[in-house]
This record gives structure tokens, C-alpha cells and sequence, in this order.
């Protein structure tokens, strides 16, 4: 049976809703097998992130040489990094491997307001793992935090796109998931925009959103897909997964996968 590879380098999320557990889940649900390099340990749930467990740089770089030396993956991606010299790490080793089909979700703070990146650590995102990206998606923050500008509507999405693309050679995806009166994401690179549009979903249990939308879209890209045709099923599978309204714990629950 071929079966295409996929990667995700992340933190875990105890409660099963972001993360590294998020990313398997849709891995799955795209018929792709799953592997991980786990960079931190959450213990968090749906209410908050309780504290975080960062891994030693050499237990995570043995991870990836694990992987790499045995079964290199079709696609990567990347969410919780937490700190400098774990960017580094993980940029060191997908140069080295000639990791391809990169998705950078470039995670800054949880929807609970739990910082998951130090301040410390956006250059060595921007200056070291960006330029090895196929396609980065930032939410609505961290576009602001990457570009310099406020933004709360689509004409600045647009402005930001442009800057923030201006020192990338592949797609920008900004994530409007956090816009007051719609969802539409923006895809962008130097030759092409489009819009994504969504109407927002009345439902608050949307934890976990960008980490399943930049996995699906990996695993897209693993398929063979373009970036163009993989972002709008990857958006079109996360909309159904919020739509399923499911509703656990006490906070913003997690998504239903569709296996
Ligand atoms: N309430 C909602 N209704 C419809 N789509 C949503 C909703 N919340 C998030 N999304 C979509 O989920 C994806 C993740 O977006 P977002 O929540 O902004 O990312 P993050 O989880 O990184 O903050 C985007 O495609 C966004 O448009
Ligand atoms: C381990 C880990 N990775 C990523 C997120 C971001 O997800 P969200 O924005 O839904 O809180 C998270 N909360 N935990």
C-alpha cells in the first residue's frame, strides 16, 4: 500500500484539541500517516494552558534524525516552537534533510492568552525557518506581530500579506478567524490574491482551528495537490469541523474530525 508521510513538529496539548494531537487527528482523517517531533508538553485544557514542558534541543534533535534517516515525510508542519534555539534546531534539520512541503503556523500565544513562543524567538522564526516555508499561516495577531501594522479589517489583511510576503518566496495565509464579522482568510503571494470566504460560525468551541487547517493543508500538499486547490479543501474541512458543534469541556472545546 503507498501511503504518503506527513510530519508535524509541535508542542502537545494535553486535552486532545490543538497541537500535535489536533494535527494526527487530521492527518488521519486525510488517509496520510502521521509521525511527530514533539517540541514542548502542555498540560492544558479547554479552560487554559497550565504550564509547559519545553524538550531538551538534543531529544529533539534526535527525534527528527529518527524520522528523517527512516522515513522521510511528503510534507511538514510546524506549529508551538516555543523558543530560539529550538527554531534553530528544527531549521538545521529540515536544511540538512532537504525537508519539502513545509506548512509554518507560526503559534504565538493560545486562544487562552498563554504565550507559547518567547518574545525572543521571531527573528530566528522569520530569519530561519521562513525562507524554507511553502506556505506560512499566521491568525490575525500574529500577522500583526510578523508585519508591524494593526490590523481589523481586510483592506489591512491585504497590507500586511504584502509585507509580511515581501521576505518570503512562497504563500502567505492570513487566518481571519478572529475578524468581528466574518471568516474569510486571505491567500496570498507576490502574484496572486484570494480571498477565502466563510461566514463565522456561532460556536465558541474553536480551539484548535489553525493547527488543523495548516495540517490539512500539509496533508494536501503531501497528496499531491497545489497550494491554491489544497488551502480551499483544507478551509473547507475546518469549517465543517467547527460546524459539527461539538462541545466539550467547560472553556472553547475542541473540533470533530471526520474520519
Ligand atoms: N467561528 C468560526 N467560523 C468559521 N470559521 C472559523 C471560525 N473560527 C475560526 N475559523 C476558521 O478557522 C481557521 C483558523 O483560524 P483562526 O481561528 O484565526 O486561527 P488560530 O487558531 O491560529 O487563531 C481559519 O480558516 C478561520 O477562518
Ligand atoms: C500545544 C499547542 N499548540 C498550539 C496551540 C494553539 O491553538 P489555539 O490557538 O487553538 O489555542 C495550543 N493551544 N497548544
Amino acid at each position: 500500500m503507498n501511503i504518503k508521510k506527513l510530519l508535524t513538529i509541535a508542542g502537545s496539548d494535553s486535552s486532545g484539541g490543538a497541537g500535535i494531537q489536533a494535527d494526527i487527528k487530521t492527518f488521519s482523517a486525510h488517509k496520510v500517516y502521521g509521525m511527530s517531533v514533539i517540541t514542548a508538553v502542555t498540560a492544558q485544557n479547554t479552560t487554559g494552558v497550565k504550564s509547559v514542558y519545553e524538550l531538551p534541543v538534543e531529544m529533539i534533535r534526535n527525534q527528527m534524525e529518527s524520522v528523517f534517516t527512516d522515513m522521510p515525510p511528503d510534507a511538514i508542519k510546524t506549529g508551538m516552537l516555543s523558543n530560539p534555539e529550538i527554531i534553530e534546531c528544527i531549521s538545521e534539520g529540515l536544511l540538512r534533510h532537504k525537508g519539502s512541503n513545509l506548512v509554518v503556523d507560526p503559534v504565538m500565544v493560545s486562544t487562552s492568552g498563554h504565550r507559547l513562543l518567547s518574545e525572543d524567538a521571531l527573528s530566528a522564526l522569520k530569519d530561519h525557518l521562513f525562507p524554507l516555508a511553502r506556505v506560512i499561516t499566521p491568525n490575525i495577531y500574529e500577522a500583526e506581530i510578523l508585519s508591524g501594522g494593526k490590523i481589523s479589517n481586510k483592506k489591512d489583511m491585504v497590507d500586511a500579506a504584502m509585507e509580511i510576503s515581501n521576505k518570503l518566496d512562497g504563500w502567505v495565509v492570513i487566518k481571519g478567524g478572529h475578524l468581528k464579522e466574518c471568516c474569510d482568510d486571505l491567500l496570498y503571494s507576490k502574484d496572486e490574491k484570494l480571498w477565502l470566504k466563510a461566514r463565522k460560525i456561532n460556536n465558541k468551541n474553536t480551539h484548535g482551528t489553525g493547527c488543523t487547517l495548516s495540517s490539512a493543508i500539509a496533508s494536501n500538499l503531501a497528496l499531491g495537490i497545489g497550494v491554491k486547490k489544497s488551502v480551499f479543501k483544507a478551509k473547507r474541512y475546518v469549517n465543517s469541523a467547527i460546524r459539527e458543534g461539538l462541545d466539550l469541556g467547560e472553556g472553547r472545546g475542541p473540533l470533530l474530525h471526520h474520519f
